[in-house]
C-alpha cells in the first residue's frame, strides 16, 4: 500500500471574516499546492480524522472516537450540504480490526458531520465524494477526553489496519492548532445551552445563523483585550509541529490536557486528530514530515498550518 498524510487547520470563518488580502492569497496557494498533490497522488481511500463541535454528537451520549460507515454534512457555515461517499464496507472492517487492538471504539452507520469534517475535504478535493472516504471523529471539543496516549493507539490501530490494504491511502488530520472560538462548555452551563449541548441536532435555520454571527462577532475581536477566550499561541503550535517533524509522537503520551487548555485554548485540543493521524503513518514505519505553512491568523481564530508527511 502506499500513504501519505496531510494534518491542517479548519476554520468556518474563512471567506466570513477574512484577513488582509495578502494573507487570504498566501493560504489559497498553500491548499492549491496541497490539492494538487492530493490530485497527484490519486488515493484510493481517504481517512479523515475530524472532530465534531455539538453538530453530529452530543452529550446524550459522547463517544472518544466514531467510526461512520455513512455520513452526511449538516452544511454549517460555507460548507456543502448532503452525503460523503462512504467506503461501507472497509469502515466497518475497519473497526472490527480496531476492537480486536483491544481499542474501544464507536460505529455509527449514520453520521452526521460538520465544518470540522468537511471543509478539509472540499478545500483539498474540491468535493464531499470526489474519493472514498471514511469519516473518523476524536472527541476534541467537548470534556473530557481520554489521555493522548488513547489517541496514539487508537491512531496506530488504524494505522496497521491501512496496512493490510492494497491500495493508495491519504490520511487526513484536520482542527487545530492553538485557538478558542466560542464554543460553550456545559460545566456550569444555564438550562437551555445544557439543553442543547446534551441533544441539541439539527437546530433551526435561525438558531444556525445565530451560531454562526456569534463566532464571526468573536473572530472580529479575537486576540485584542476585548476578547474573553484564549489567544493564539504560536510559540506553542510551532513546538508542537516540530515534534511531529522530529518524529517523536511518544513524548506526546504525556500532554496534558488541561495545561494546553490554559496555554493555548480549549479548541487546540483538535490537535488529536493530527496525533491519530501521524500515529497511522508511524505504524507503517519511519516518516519524514515537512511544514508546509504556519500563520497564526486572529480573524479565523486559527493557528493555522499545514504539515504533510510520507514514508521515508
Ligand atoms: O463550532 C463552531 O460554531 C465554530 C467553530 C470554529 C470557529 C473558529 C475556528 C475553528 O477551527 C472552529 O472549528
Ligand atoms: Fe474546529
Amino acid at each position: 500500500m502506499q500513504i501519505q498524510l496531510k494534518c491542517l487547520s479548519h476554520t468556518p470563518l474563512r471567506g466570513l471574516n477574512d484577513p488582509g488580502a495578502d494573507i487570504v492569497q498566501e493560504v489559497d496557494a498553500v491548499l492549491a499546492q496541497a490539492r494538487a498533490e492530493v490530485e497527484a497522488f490519486d488515493p484510493e481511500l481517504i481517512v479523515v480524522f475530524a472532530p465534531d463541535h455539538y453538530n453530529g454528537l452530543f452529550y446524550d451520549l459522547m463517544p472518544q472516537f466514531v467510526i461512520a460507515t455513512a455520513a452526511d454534512s449538516v452544511g454549517d457555515y460555507q460548507t456543502q450540504v448532503g452525503p460523503l461517499s462512504v467506503a461501507s464496507d472497509l469502515a466497518l472492517e475497519m473497526t472490527r480490526f480496531v476492537l480486536n487492538s483491544d481499542v474501544d471504539v464507536a460505529l455509527s452507520h449514520r453520521l452526521q458531520v460538520d465544518h470540522g469534517c468537511t471543509q478539509t475535504l472540499e478545500e483539498l478535493t474540491g468535493s464531499l465524494t470526489r474519493y472514498p472516504v471514511i469519516p473518523i471523529i476524536i472527541n476534541s471539543v467537548a470534556p473530557p477526553f481520554g489521555p493522548y496516549r488513547r489517541v496514539r493507539k487508537f491512531g496506530e490501530a488504524v494505522g496497521r489496519f491501512l496496512a493490510t490494504l492494497n491500495k493508495r491511502v491519504l490520511v487526513l488530520g484536520t482542527g487545530g492548532l492553538s485557538h478558542e472560538p466560542p464554543v460553550p462548555l456545559i460545566a456550569n452551563a444555564p438550562d437551555e445551552i445544557a439543553n442543547f449541548l446534551i441533544a441539541g441536532r439539527n437546530p433551526t435555520p435561525e438558531a444556525r445563523a445565530a451560531r454562526q454571527a456569534r463566532t464571526i462577532a468573536a473572530g472580529k475581536i479575537y486576540g485584542t483585550s476585548d476578547s474573553p477566550q484564549t489567544p493564539l499561541n504560536a510559540e506553542w503550535d510551532l513546538a508542537f509541529i516540530d515534534t511531529l517533524v522530529q518524529g517523536q509522537l511518544d513524548s506526546i503520551d504525556d500532554f496534558n490536557i488541561e495545561e494546553i487548555s490554559r496555554v493555548a485554548g480549549r479548541s487546540t485540543h483538535e490537535i488529536r486528530t493530527w496525533v491519530a493521524a501521524f500515529s497511522a503513518l508511524a505504524a507503517l514505519g519511519p516518516y519524514e514530515a515537512h511544514k508546509d505553512y504556519y500563520r497564526p491568523i486572529n480573524e479565523w481564530i486559527a493557528g493555522y498550518g499545514l504539515v504533510s508527511a510520507q514514508p521515508r
